[in-house]
């Protein structure tokens, strides 16, 4: 008997596939169509001064829709719990799969970071900074496509991009000098070194700046000062250098990078970074929900576009997840 009344008929739930803070995250299938998605469950009561951060996620996960992102497919809120249904991505994290190979050729990393600067420069162009970019927020999906995942303590500043943040958060060997030093900080900027950590540690296979000692890890994060090993080409340096700029204002913008020689060095063309998602709906998926509800179609398109994050949210990202990949748009039981 499923544990969870919520979920019974809408998923079957299998094993748990990673636990951690206020978190656990299980395998599960979708009813209607028999996908498989991540279920991540959360208990408020355990979540304390971490509600927050789960509301912040929930809001931030409705508005981005993009290929490297971590889908949200729907929310269920209970008096007691939180249910994320979400995409899942079996291979794990960027973060085990670079220490499984100690570290990347450039052809390889270069595959991984044009996949992170893609997922970057969407959510800045919805107005969101990511805040916590690390390998261990990027998941590997089953045809080893990046995933950008945890926007717990993403920011969409109210006036914009261009207006300052003050909370200092993220992983300490991340986070930019700006940030720990306590002043304030554009969100988009602090990104963009977090993402020069994680290209050197992708071709390196460690971090730039790394101390047992937080305050010593900061001294040398302000310093800016970091190892450039002998196995870095001079243009992997040179990138490496334009997102490690102590000064915010000197560091490379995600405008520049798209267009950057060392991401266009094997694909000759620009990051494609714009949402491969269309903002009509699909209309094989919706004649197919139409059919199994038995409604007009009119009908149906009206409630899919609501886009509650309900079971019909659900239902419908994951017939166009089967069609995106060439599986029948089919849902498995009719009425
Ligand atoms: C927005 O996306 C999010 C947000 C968030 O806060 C957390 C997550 N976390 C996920 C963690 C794991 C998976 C996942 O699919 N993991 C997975 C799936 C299958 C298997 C494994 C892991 C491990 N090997 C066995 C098969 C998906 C989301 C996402």
């Amino acid at each position: 008997m499923s544990q969870f009344t919520e979920l019974r008929g809408l998923y079957h739930l299998r094993e748990t596939i990673g636990s951690g803070g206020f978190a656990k995250v299980k395998l599960a299938y979708h009813a209607l169509t028999g996908e498989k998605v991540a279920i991540k469950i959360m208990d408020k009561r355990s979540l304390g001064e971490d509600l927050p951060r789960v509301k912040t996620e929930i809001e931030a996960m409705k508005d981005l829709c993009h290929q490297h992102i971590c889908k949200l497919y729907q929310v269920i809120e209970t008096e007691t719990k939180f249910f994320m249904i979400l995409e899942y991505c079996p291979e794990g994290e960027l973060f085990d799969y670079i220490v499984s190979k100690d570290k990347l050729s450039e052809e390889e990393a270069r595959v991984f970071f044009r996949q992170i600067v893609a997922a970057v420069a969407y959510i800045h162009s919805q107005g969101y900074a990511h805040r916590d970019l690390k390998p261990e927020n990027l998941l590997l999906d089953e045809d080893q496509n990046l995933k950008l995942i945890d926007f717990g303590l993403c920011a969409k500043p109210k006036g914009g991009m261009d207006s300052q943040l003050f909370t200092c958060c993220g992983s300490p060997a991340y986070a930019a000098p700006e940030l720990v030093s306590g002043r304030e900080y554009l969100g988009s900027e602090a990104d963009l070194w977090s993402m020069g950590i994680l290209l050197y540690a992708l071709l390196c296979g460690y971090l730039p700046f790394d101390d047992d000692k937080i305050p010593s890890l900061y001294k040398k994060i302000q310093s800016g000062k970091y190892d450039t090993p002998s196995w870095l080409s001079d243009e992997s340096k040179s990138l490496i250098a334009s997102m490690l700029q102590v000064d915010p204002k000197r560091r490379v913008t995600i405008r520049h990078l798209l267009a950057h020689p060392w991401l266009m060095a094997d694909a000759q063309c620009p990051v494609e970074w714009h949402s491969k998602y269309k903002r009509c709906l699909d209309e094989d998926c919706l004649t197919e929900l139409a059919v199994h509800y038995g409604k007009t179609k009119k009908d149906m398109e009206a409630s899919v576009s609501e886009f509650k994050f309900d079971y019909l949210t659900a239902t419908y990202f994951l017939l166009l997840e089967k069609k995106m990949k060439g599986r029948p748009v089919r849902l498995l039981n009719k009425i």
